[in-house]
């Protein structure tokens, strides 16, 4: 008979079996039998081993098992065998009894699964292993020619030369070289479009810095006579940028360019920090401005000090992410009140800024993507502004007056697409992580993307060390305890799943909109100066701007909501001119036509590569941790998918006191979870382990922001077509837990974007929806996407049977 996706484990090591089997519903005389039988059988006294066991949802017939979320008999490929979905009784496996007992009866890994429409070119896949193709030349990468310095672009010898022996950077950039001398002597507004990772921050920041200085300096770089340039001179540039992250990196990169020039000052008004003390670097005084664009809202309405007289240059960095968090009325209301105030020639001191600043206030508008919503940014912001790319052929293209420029993304960037099953996703990840690790020094760093943060606080959990971390003992002599950062306790922690005898430390992080901004500044520095490989697993928060040169990895687990994030995720990586991979995880069926709306070759590899790879070793599984099988030599990738996959059921089916003997429960139809008030069986409840909770919730969230995908992607993410019982393996379960469909997640992604449009549908936004500048995966899921998840759901509960294949 074929086993049709049920893994029946005989031999299961001598770990702790920390679950028992509920028996649920049905008649009571059928529980009882069932249970006896599970006890005796437990005791090596089983009288009836050979009879088919308990079935809940059909006492006194033929049992199912717990696989495909509660629904076993019928797979996809197979054909339905009766009206009313349902596979017939004859496909229908027996369920050993002490696997039922045990309550390790799990499905296969390995089968029962979709198969694949991509085709695979295995030729090519051995050329590539044996002799590497020619790297492709980057095209971000700092121009060579020895002609090209920053100097001869305009920019003063004083700056030049910090870049070049500071800064190591002597040879500008494409889109350096071509914005650079637009800024410095024209006053038009700007759009500059150049790939992820092409050097667009010092493309408008140097111009802004020469310009400024130029107030106070000759050309020749000696002091103006009677001029003076302080704190007090006005506030002249204001940038925007959507998340915290972004704000502060710009600020660092501005920071380390005027150590030359240290009478200019620069600072950040963000989201999460206090406003009082923002408030009193503001009347300080400050020459450059970066803020997040609700925070500065808030100081245009709030604080009186900030005057924006003196504002020549408006900078919106990844504008159209600003307008897909729904800024723009934000936008809207700061650059009327720009404009509203009446051009300074002179500032309050005489400074005269005159012939030095632009004679107009100038907007630069920057992204690496194009799409409506920055055309529309454009109408609101721009007036005949200059379109800026990096090479010749995208100028002309939009000479010609194409509307839409196309998505680059770096060609040095090598782009993989895994198609893995669902069941198989978690192990592959971690296939994927350990073979990256597997050799000293050749990956540093790796950035895992995930759809939510619920989902992004189960992996991290999952994956990093179940022990906790010992505290150090308290020094002898009675001193204070040595300092540790309390910020990134719950955000960093080792990861010995990932682990391997070349690196037997990886340092995993977390990183989503819901952690407080103390722990999401600390996580990322901890990231970015981590000595040890490092991962961070994160959402979208990361994947916009976020400059950390030395990752060499970016793994898309869950496939971005759109096609512009997509480039902006894999963009982390191969970034000004450097090398990189990109991951993405599809599942088998209408995700692999993804690809072909993605920029650049993406090249197709099966799951079991991964596997064959990473698996080729054990792995190293945490101490005190269900072991399902005792590391052999021989074992396969495969059984090690198998072992590795139930390990982590285990870990979830942990519950406390699981491994101590307890009988004192005289009734088990009402266990630990029994409802029966007042009963005298009634028991105190026990817990769930709290990493089952999280998967519980991650599973959720992840359905839920399955179902937000862009509209003009659906058909590619068809939440009709996902197997939510194959998914929740994914996250440890053994069946999908139910509460998907109804309600809404606050931590899911894509928030204001959808929000804002049923605000603009349904009256006046609510008031959390608004001045989310920086928590760009917090807020709730549109109405659409809940009305497609509670279809999906229904047609689930009308008939789990048909589930394989809605649609
Ligand atoms: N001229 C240069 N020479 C060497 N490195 C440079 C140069 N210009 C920028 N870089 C480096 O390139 C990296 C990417 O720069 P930046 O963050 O400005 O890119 P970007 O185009 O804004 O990317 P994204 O679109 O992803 O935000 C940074 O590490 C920066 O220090």
């Amino acid at each position: 008979m074929a086993d049709d996706g049920m893994l029946l484990n005989f031999e299961l090591g001598d770990a702790p079996l920390t679950s028992q089997v509920k028996f649920k519903g049905g008649r009571w005389r059928d529980r009882v039998k069932a249970q006896k039988s599970a006890k005796e059988e437990a005791s090596g006294i089983s009288t009836q081993p050979s009879k088919a066991r308990y079935d809940p949802d059909r006492p006194g017939k033929r049992p199912r098992g717990n696989d495909d979320g509660g629904y076993m008999g019928r797979h996809n490929k197979m054909p339905r065998t009766g009206g009313g979905g349902g596979g017939g009784a004859s496909e229908i496996p027996w369920v050993p009894t002490h696997a039922m007992k045990t309550g390790l009866v799990s499905s296969s890994l390995f089968t029962s699964n979709p198969e694949f429409k991509t085709k695979f070119d295995d030729e090519n896949d051995k050329t590539n292993d044996d002799e590497p193709a020619e790297p492709a030349k980057p095209s971000n990468a700092p121009l060579s020619e020895e002609a090209e310095n920053f100097h001869k672009l305009g920019i003063s010898k004083r700056v030049a030369q910090h870049l070049a022996t500071k800064l190591e950077m002597k040879a500008p950039t494409a889109i350096q070289k071509n914005t650079i001398p637009t800024l410095i002597n024209e006053d038009s507004d700007a759009f500059l479009q150049a790939e992820t990772g092409s050097g667009k921050t010092l493309a408008y920041l140097l111009p802004i810095v020469h310009r400024i200085m130029a107030l106070s300096l000759n050309e020749d770089g000696t002091p103006k006579k009677d001029v003076k340039v302080d704190r007090k001179s006005g506030l002249f540039a204001i940038i925007l940028a959507p998340t915290r992250e972004l704000c502060k990196q710009i600020a660092a990169v501005l920071e380390k360019v005027l150590r030359c020039v240290p009478w200019l000052v620069c600072t950040t008004v963000i989201g999460g920090e206090s406003k009082h003390s923002e408030k009193a670097r503001l009347r300080k005084g400050v020459h450059i401005l970066i803020a997040t664009p609700g925070r500065l809202t808030d100081h245009l309405d709030h604080t009186k000090v900030l005057d924006v007289g003196t504002v020549r240059w408006l900078v919106l960095d990844e504008g159209d992410r600003m307008m897909e968090m729904g800024f723009e009325d934000d936008i809207r209301m700061i650059v009327g009140k720009i404009r509203a105030d009446k051009l300074q020639e002179k500032n309050e001191e005489g400074l005269v800024l005159k012939g030095v600043l632009p004679a107009r206030r100038v907007t630069v508008l920057c992204s690496a993507t194009m799409k409506m919503n920055v055309q529309k940014l454009g109408e609101i912001s721009l007036e005949d502004a200059v379109h800026i790319t990096a090479s010749k052929s995208e100028m002309e293209k939009d000479a010609e007056g194409s509307t839409e420029m196309a998505f680059t993304a770096p060609a040095q960037l090598k782009q993989t697409a895994v198609i893995v099953p669902a069941k198989l996703r978690l192990v592959t990840l971690i296939g994927l992580l350990k073979s990256t690790f597997a050799r000293k020094g050749s990956v540093m760093k790796a950035i895992v993307f995930i759809s939510c943060a619920d989902s992004v606080d189960f992996h991290y959990e999952v994956l990093k060390d179940p022990a906790p971390v010992e505290s150090p003992p308290p020094p002898a002599d009675g001193a204070p305890p040595k300092k540790v950062d309390i910020h990134i306790e719950t955000t960093v922690a080792p990861a010995s799943y990932i682990t391997s005898p070349a690196n037997t430390r990886v340092m995993l992080h977390k990183l989503h909109g819901s952690l407080a901004q103390p722990v999401r500044t600390a996580t990322l520095k901890s990231f970015a100066e981590c000595k040890d490989p490092a991962v961070l697993i994160t959402t979208d928060i990361a994947s916009r701007g976020l400059d950390v040169p030395a990752v060499d990895l970016v793994i898309e687990y869950d496939p971005a909501f759109a096609v512009p994030d997509h480039v902006h995720r894999i963009g982390r990586t191969a970034r000004a001119g450097r090398a990189g991979k990109a991951v993405l995880f599809l599942l088998p069926g209408s995700e692999e036509g993804y690809t072909s709306v993605l920029a650049g070759t993406i090249t197709p590899e099966r799951y079991e590569e991964v596997l064959k790879k990473g698996l080729a070793s054990a792995v190293n599984l945490p101490a005190n941790t269900p072991n399902p099988n005792s590391e052999n030599e021989r074992q396969t990738w495969m059984t090690r998918a198998e072992n590795l996959q139930l390990h982590f059921e285990q870990r979830l089916l942990a519950k406390p006191g699981d491994n101590e003997e307890d009988d004192s429960n005289p009734n088990p139809f009402k266990g630990p979870k029994g409802k029966g008030k007042g009963s005298k069986f009634a028991q105190k409840p026990v817990p769930d382990d709290p990493l089952l909770v999280s998967a519980r919730q991650a599973f959720r969230s992840h359905i839920r922001a399955y179902a937000t995908h862009v509209k003009e992607e659906r058909t590619f993410f068809d939440m009709t077509q996902l197997h939510l019982g194959h998914m929740a393996k994914a996250f440890g379960l053994r069946e999908a837990p139910g509460g998907i469909g109804g309600g809404t997640s606050r931590r899911t992604h894509r928030p204001a974007l959808s929000a804002k449009k049923n605000a603009a549908a349904s009256g006046p936004a609510k008031p959390s929806t608004k001045k989310q500048d920086h928590d760009d995966d917090l807020g709730v899921v549109d109405e659409d996407a809940a009305r497609r998840m509670k279809a999906k759901m229904m047609m689930m509960s009308m008939n789990s049977a048909s589930e394989f294949n809605l649609g």
